[in-house]
């Protein structure tokens, strides 16, 4: 029997959610796992030849926290992990890593954790609830978390959302993107963030696209992350200016989601943005990319 389990990848914060607002997309982490005597584990495809064959790789980390949060023994497996979201791109290709292994576990040991535990592990393994979150259940999900258990709630995205990601050839690791950011904020910056954060929410929630410009307006994290990613400040201004409903950094970056209305034209958005990149002397490709309303999925092969 193959446990076979496919998490979505996600563009956390839209602006000013930051750690807290994520939304997922048609683009997958797939694990397969099958029970044998000694533990493997097969990174597939270039992306993650240099990631760890060992008990270090994070999908089998995610494995034992799982094990460990259940109180079980994890038998020794054959892990072969495949990614079709690009690395430290800002996509949350750790969260579907971390979500697929922690998944593919439970369903290992018949299910011990309900989706309530699985969302609080995958927020502590993660260190966020947003991209973690959205990976697992799907749609858009607005989360608080206190370090050990989060509150949410997952809606499905507007039906006429569209999601264009600018995705640069170079990477930026999470870590290094979190590292910039200030400690302390001034309260008209926090009011600013409540606010708009607030009226994100709603709009997602509401369907309500025409307030995404205004509010996914930011001041707590792109600001400072400009310094790593070239043409941000340009690309998120211009934006809405050239079709977008709103754009945001995607994660910690380095890629941009910009969101546009169904049957939209494009194509003025498009030429804006491979403009801003020229100049700026970045690669990057244009992605249009379907929403996610499902989450992960398990798919059980009993022939294999
Ligand atoms: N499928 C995977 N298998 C093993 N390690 C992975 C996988 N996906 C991501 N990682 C690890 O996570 C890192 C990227 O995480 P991060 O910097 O948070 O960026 P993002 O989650 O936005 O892609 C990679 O450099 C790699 O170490
Ligand atoms: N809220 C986090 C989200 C990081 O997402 P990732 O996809 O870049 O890992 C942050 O902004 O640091």
């Amino acid at each position: 029997m193959t446990i076979e389990v496919r998490a979505p990848a996600s563009s956390a914060n839209l602006g000013p959610g930051f750690d807290c607002v994520g939304i997922s997309f048609a683009l997958y982490t797939t694990v397969r796992v099958k029970v044998q005597d000694a533990l493997e584990i097969v990174p597939i495809g270039p992306d993650l030849q240099d990631t760890p064959r060992d008990e270090s790789n994070i999908v089998y980390q995610a494995m034992l926290a799982l094990s460990e949060a259940a109180g079980q023994q994890l038998p020794p497996v054959r892990l072969e992990i495949e990614s079709g979201i690009p690395l430290a791109r800002g996509l949350g290709s750790s969260a579907a890593a971390l979500v697929a292994g922690m998944v593919a576990a439970n369903e290992l040991l018949d299910r011990p954790l309900d989706t309530q535990s699985l969302f609080d592990l995958a927020s502590r393994l993660e260190g966020h609830p947003d991209n973690a979150g959205a990976s697992l259940v799907g749609g858009a999900v607005v989360a608080t978390f206190d370090g050990q258990g989060a509150k949410y709630l997952q809606f499905q995205l507007p039906e006429n959302l569209r999601a264009l990601l600018v995705v640069p050839q170079y990477a930026l690791e999470t870590s290094k993107a979190r590292g910039i950011l200030p400690d302390t904020y001034s309260r008209t910056d926090m009011v600013f963030q409540l606010s708009h954060a607030a009226l994100l929410a709603a709009g997602l929630a509401s369907g309500n696209l025409a307030v995404f410009k205004e509010a996914m307006r930011d001041r707590l994290h792109q600001p400072y992350r400009a310094a790593l990613v070239p043409g941000l400040l340009e690309l998120l201004e211009g934006a809405p200016e050239h079709g977008a409903l709103g754009a945001a950094l995607s994660g910690a970056g380095p890629s941009v989601l910009c969101f546009y209305e169904a049957n939209s034209d494009v194509s003025a958005l498009k030429a804006f943005l491979t403009g801003v990149l020229e100049q700026h002397g970045v690669t990057a490709l244009l992605e249009e990319l379907p929403l996610d309303n499902a989450g992960v999925q398990v798919s059980l092969h009993p022939e294999n």
